[in-house]
C-alpha cells in the first residue's frame, strides 16, 4: 500500500429498524491517523464496524486501496491486511495473553513458525511482555484493552481500525499507546482510524478529524482546520473541546435549517 492509498466511502448508510445509524457518509480517509469523534449514538462504532468488514451497509459502498469488500477475493485480501479493535474486545479468557495474540497473528495469515515472535513483538509494543504467560481472565481492564491492541497489530496490518483504544487505560499508559499509534502510523503507508471521547488526545495523535452527529458527517478536515473552530480558551474546556462543541452546535443548527453541515467533504 502506498501514500495515495486510502479508504473511499460512498453514501455509506446503515439502518437499524427506524434508526439510521449512519446516513450517506461520503468521504476519503487517507494515510495517517484519523480521529472519529461524536456524541453517544452518533454512529462511530457503526462506521468502524463497517470499515472493519464486520457488517454490511444498508446502502452505499466503500473500498480500501481499490479493494471492494463486496467481492469475496477482495474481502479476503482486505481482512488479512486489517486489524480491528472493537469496542468490546472478546478473546479466549482461559488462554494466556501470548496464545491469544499468536492466534490472532495466525488468523491473519502469519505463518505458524513466525506467530510466536510476532506475538511477543506485539505484546512488547503495547507494554505487556511481563504478562505474556498470564491467563487473560486475570488481566486488569486496561491490560485487556492493550491486549486487544496487540491482537490487532500482531500481523502488522496497513489498516488499523480502533474503537476507543484508550478507554479505561490510565494516563501514563494512554500516553504510551498514543506514542505507539503515532509511530505505527508514521510508517507512511498505514491508515489508522480510531474513535475516542477523549477529545484532547487528538492533538498529539491525529492528522485528520471526522465528527459524526446523528449518523451524518458534521465535520471532516485536517487537525488544524478543526482547531480553528476552538477560538479562545474560556476556562471550561480546552481549545479542542471547544472546537468539538462548536462543530456540533453548527451541525445542529444546520440540521434544523436544512443546510449543509460544517466542513463536510
Ligand atoms: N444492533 C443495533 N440495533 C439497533 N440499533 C442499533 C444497533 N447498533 C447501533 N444502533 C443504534 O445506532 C446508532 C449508532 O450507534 P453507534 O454504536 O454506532 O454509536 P456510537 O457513536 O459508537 O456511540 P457511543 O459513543 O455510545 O459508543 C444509535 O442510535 C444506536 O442506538
Amino acid at each position: 500500500m502506498n501514500e495515495a492509498v486510502g479508504i473511499d466511502c460512498e453514501s455509506l448508510s446503515v439502518r437499524h429498524g427506524a434508526v439510521w445509524a449512519l446516513r450517506d457518509v461520503t468521504l476519503r480517509i487517507g494515510s495517517g491517523v484519523t480521529a472519529v469523534l461524536g456524541p453517544n449514538g452518533a454512529g462511530k462504532s457503526t462506521l468502524l464496524r463497517l470499515l472493519a468488514t464486520q457488517c454490511a451497509p444498508s446502502r452505499g459502498s466503500f473500498s480500501v486501496g481499490g479493494l471492494d469488500p463486496r467481492r469475496q477475493s477482495d474481502l479476503n485480501r482486505l481482512r488479512l491486511d486489517m486489524g480491528f479493535l472493537p469496542q468490546r474486545f472478546e478473546c479466549m479468557e482461559w488462554s494466556s495473553a501470548l496464545r491469544n495474540v499468536e492466534y490472532s497473528a495466525w488468523a491473519h495469515g502469519v505463518a505458524v513458525p513466525d506467530c510466536n515472535e510476532a506475538a511477543y513483538d506485539a505484546l512488547s509494543m503495547v507494554g505487556l511482555s511481563h504478562v505474556a504467560g498470564m491467563q487473560v481472565r486475570k488481566l486488569s481492564g486496561g491490560m485487556r484493552q492493550r491486549l486487544g491492541l496487540a491482537c490487532a497489530v500482531a500481523h502488522r496490518p496497513h489498516v488499523l481500525i480502533l474503537d476507543e483504544p484508550t478507554v479505561g487505560i490510565d494516563p501514563r499508559q494512554r500516553m504510551d499507546i498514543r506514542r505507539f499509534l503515532k509511530d505505527y502510523a508514521a510508517q507512511g503507508d498505514v491508515i489508522v482510524v480510531m474513535s475516542t471521547h477523549i477529545v484532547d488526545e487528538i492533538q498529539t495523535l491525529a492528522s485528520d478529524v471526522l465528527v459524526l452527529d446523528r449518523g451524518s458527517v458534521a465535520f471532516r478536515g485536517s487537525l488544524e482546520r478543526f482547531r480553528s473552530f476552538g477560538g479562545e480558551r474560556d476556562g471550561l474546556g480546552s481549545v479542542w473541546e471547544l472546537a468539538y462543541a462548536t462543530v456540533l452546535d453548527r451541525s445542529e443548527h444546520a440540521g434544523a435549517h436544512g443546510s449543509s453541515p460544517v466542513g463536510s467533504a
